[in-house]
């Protein structure tokens, strides 16, 4: 039913609603929560990630915004419609799963254009649309082919285009890339952000992969445990974790112990550090400095930084960058990341055993409690 509510003065009504609102969602089975009390707002043309670990209940939070799980309490609206109560097949959703699921005795064509058949639509339409589709996804000419006679990455493609082609509200992804190899995946991912921005569809993607959904998503919701524990930019969640969980699941980050009192953090390892009064940390509470190891410097420091002692105890070469294993005190070992890009250094790298200082910018770390 059309909602009366009147938009903000200068917005459309489709502007001004989220295309998809989760209102206090939970999925409890046999008295485990697999969703706990999830609520947010997904914009029109987003590509909202929804990322986490295994189990964290991703795919369940997917699967009730598709209608193919029902929620245990609260409310999933698309366009401001209330849609809890309705099957998928009523909801103006189409869903990419892992698996493409492809009509192996149909074409490439007739997989795109078997919902548009479904619907109705009038031939010449038909073939119009399928034709725009499989160039878009640049599977143009091959429309005659048998999904089996495709690799992974263009059949990957026809799934895509099959349920782009219907012109969805909304579309849901399930760790679509996951089949790929690495190299495919990357460039899929930067194919599938370019498709999206172009059909202007709101994107709604699953995955366990942090730098998959740093690379794709406008916004990412990083879950643990059936909740968010936070929402933001790719850069937000990056660079400004909200707690130990994001800091640590959002690819590497130091966590050094110490106790922070008066703007000060005291590490367990012996230095205190000056990080500015934090609001909300009280003097004398354990807490654990969050630092990326790209952020840490190996020489030439700057004025005001801090500086640690630390003996190195491992040397990852992997090309593009090489990695150091610091000691700073027994039990605490931070990472640090240096790219290799000055050539005279090579052979300046540090060994295990060697005493070394390392330094970062107090504004680069953060205090977690
Ligand atoms: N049909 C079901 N019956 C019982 N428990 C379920 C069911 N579906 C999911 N769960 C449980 O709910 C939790 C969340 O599962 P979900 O599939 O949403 O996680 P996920 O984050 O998508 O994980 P993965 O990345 O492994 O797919 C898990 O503990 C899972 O075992």
């Amino acid at each position: 039913m059309p909602s009366t509510d009147s938009p903000s003065p200068g917005v459309t009504a489709s502007e001004a609603r989220p295309a998809v609102r989760l209102d206090g969602v939970s999925k409890n089975y046999g008295g485990s929560y697999a969703v706990r009390d999830l609520s947010l707002d997904i914009a029109p043309g987003e590509f909202f990630a929804l990322l986490g670990p295994s189990g964290c209940g991703k795919t369940t939070s997917l699967r009730m915004i598709g209608g193919f799980t029902d929620p245990t309490s609260g409310t999933v609206l698309l366009g401001g419609e209330d849609v809890t109560a309705l099957p998928p097949d009523k909801r103006n959703v189409n869903t990419v799963f892992q698996s493409y699921a492809l009509f192996d005795h149909l074409s490439v064509a007739d997989n795109v254009a078997f919902g548009l058949k479904r619907k109705g639509v009038g031939r010449s339409e038909i073939r119009e649309r399928v034709a725009t589709m499989l160039e878009r996804v640049q599977l143009g000419g091959l429309g005659d082919r048998k999904p089996r006679t495709l690799s992974g990455g263009q059949r990957q493609r026809v799934a895509l285009a099959r349920a782009l082609v219907n012109r969805p509200q909304v579309l849901l992804l399930d760790e679509p890339l996951a089949a790929l190899d690495l190299k495919l995946r990357r460039r899929m991912q930067v194919e599938l952000k370019q498709i999206q921005r172009e059909v202007g569809i709101t994107f709604v993607f699953v995955t366990h992969d942090q730098d998959e959904a740093l690379t794709m998503a406008d916004r990412v919701a990083v879950m643990n445990e059936g909740r968010v524990e936070q929402c933001g930019t790719p850069e937000d969640v990056y660079e400004r974790p909200a707690n130990r969980f994001v800091a640590s699941f959002m690819g590497t980050s130091n966590l050094v112990p110490g106790t922070y009192r008066d703007g000060q953090v005291v590490l367990d390892c012996g230095p205190a550090l000056p990080v500015g009064r934090r609001a909300g940390i009280a003097d004398g509470s354990g807490v654990s400095l969050s630092i990326r190891p790209e952020k840490i410097w190996l020489s030439e420091f700057e004025a005001g930084m801090a500086l640690v002692q630390g003996v190195v105890r491992e040397t990852v070469y992997s090309g593009p960058t090489t990695t150091y294993l610091i000691e700073l005190a027994p039990g605490v070992t931070v990472s640090v990341l240096e790219q290799n890009t000055d050539r005279s250094r090579m052979e300046d790298r540090w060994h295990g055993g060697e005493r070394v200082e390392i330094g970062w910018r107090p504004e680069h770390c953060l205090v977690l409690d």
